[in-house]
């Protein structure tokens, strides 16, 4: 592919991106390799270049332009080089016309920036949202030792607090290290910490998804006790049976919840959990980093719905927890009507229930619970709170 062509594919896959955004579609990245596997004429320098040069794109505006075209003229105008290839050639996207609309630069969409200033972030900390991401493992200890791995990896950082951690150059070739690292990161991690899971606890991870955070509770308890890795996306939890098996974690046991009856399935484990993790769906907010066209799908009803699921789940967990146990409430969102606020109001409509001071490797105190930004942390942005049960 010319430069040229380049810029017209992602100006094709951006169309199909804001389509996706404004109609809740699938994920940028599911539609780049979609897009390419219909196109095996693309070599994979091309798909490398098309790929930056939409996330590029992506990054830039905050609110969801108009059309592709729109937003990679906003590009162009960042770009002499990618200003060039709108030349008008064979497969290229027609010269730039003085008057055409060119997409506006940006943060977020400002409704969304207000709330995030509500919520404590200033400028500095937004801007930190949308910067790129690290690429940190979570080394298995379960497998293999961090000195082990790091020896096999040139570059390999360690992240001071997080014995398991390693940060790693972009693009590191993990497919060798199956089972022995796992990609979380480094606030990931560090929330997760919150559990403080022991052997031979029973530890409830209520909405477990792929089992990001049940493999390294599993690998916290030095695989003893018993993990309870429930969720209602049936896809998601089939995910996590191969991943525990690669890392010996059989101490996780998947529960498929049915939405909307998930106290059914819960009831045979009800009061039994030392701690129940609720990592609660939410509006992604902290992990615009990796995820930036996140902000072209949000909207405030949205958020609404999000709040809603959060207080759904979090009563959920309530009566799994044994007398004296905990409850750990996260979000990967800076919203704090996700975060604070859900856990103020938790708190209110709970009475015994108390939030316990956290000390992490990563993050500050925020409202009763702990906050960690891209800005100050270098790592996603989470809210994370540990709420103990009265005994
Ligand atoms: C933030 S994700 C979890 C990520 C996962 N813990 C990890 O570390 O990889 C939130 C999960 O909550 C699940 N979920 C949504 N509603 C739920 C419900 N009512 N009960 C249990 N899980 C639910 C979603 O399917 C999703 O997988």
């Amino acid at each position: 592919m010319t430069p040229a062509a380049r810029t017209q594919a992602a100006i094709d896959l951006l169309d199909a991106i804001i389509v996706a955004a404004a109609e809740g579609g699938a994920a940028a990245d599911t539609l780049i390799t979609r897009y390419f596997a219909q196109r095996r004429y693309a070599g994979s320098k091309d798909r490398r270049a098309v790929r930056e040069l939409v996330y590029a794109a992506v990054r830039l505006l905050g609110e969801r332009p108009a059309s592709g075209r729109a937003a990679m003229v906003a590009l162009a105008k960042t770009d002499p080089v990618i200003a060039a290839t709108f030349d008008g050639s064979t497969h290229a996207p027609t010269p730039i016309d003085a008057g055409e609309p060119t997409a506006a630069p940006g943060i977020a969409p400002a409704w969304l920036r207000e709330r995030l200033s509500a919520s404590g972030l200033d400028d500095a900390e937004q801007v930190a949202l949308t910067g790129r991401a690290p690429l940190d493992v979570r080394v298995n200890r379960l497998r293999a030792t961090t000195n082990e791995v790091a020896s096999e990896l040139p570059g390999a950082a360690p992240i001071t607090g997080l014995a398991d951690a390693l940060r790693l150059t972009a693009g590191t070739d993990l497919a060798p290290f199956a089972g022995r690292v796992e990609v979380q990161d480094a606030g990931s991690q560090s929330v997760t910490l919150a559990v403080d899971a022991r052997a031979g606890q029973t530890v409830i991870d209520l909405c477990a998804g792929a089992g990001g955070k049940s493999l390294a509770l599993a690998a916290a308890m030095e695989n003893q006790g018993r993990i309870v890795a429930s969720d209602v996306d049936r896809a998601r939890l089939r995910r996590l049976e191969p991943r525990a098996a690669a890392a010996g974690a059989t101490i996780i046991k998947p529960l498929l919840l049915d939405a909307g009856r998930e106290v059914d399935a819960l009831a045979s484990i009800a009061g039994q959990a030392d701690t129940v993790l609720i990592d609660a769906p939410c509006s992604g907010t902290g992990t615009w980093r990796r995820n930036p066209e996140a902000r072209w799908r949000l909207t405030p009803a949205r958020i609404d719905r999000f709040v809603a699921t959060q207080r759904h789940v979090l009563a959920l967990g309530v009566p799994l927890v044994k007398p004296g146990g905990a409850l750990v409430y996260i979000v990967c969102s800076l919203l704090d009507a996700e975060g604070r606020d859900q856990v103020d109001a938790f708190l209110s409509a709970h009475p015994g229930w108390q939030a316990e001071a956290l000390s992490l490797p990563f993050g500050r105190a925020h409202g009763r619970g702990f906050r960690l930004t891209p800005a100050h942390d270098d790592t996603d942005g989470f809210f994370v709170a540990r709420l103990r049960a009265p005994c």
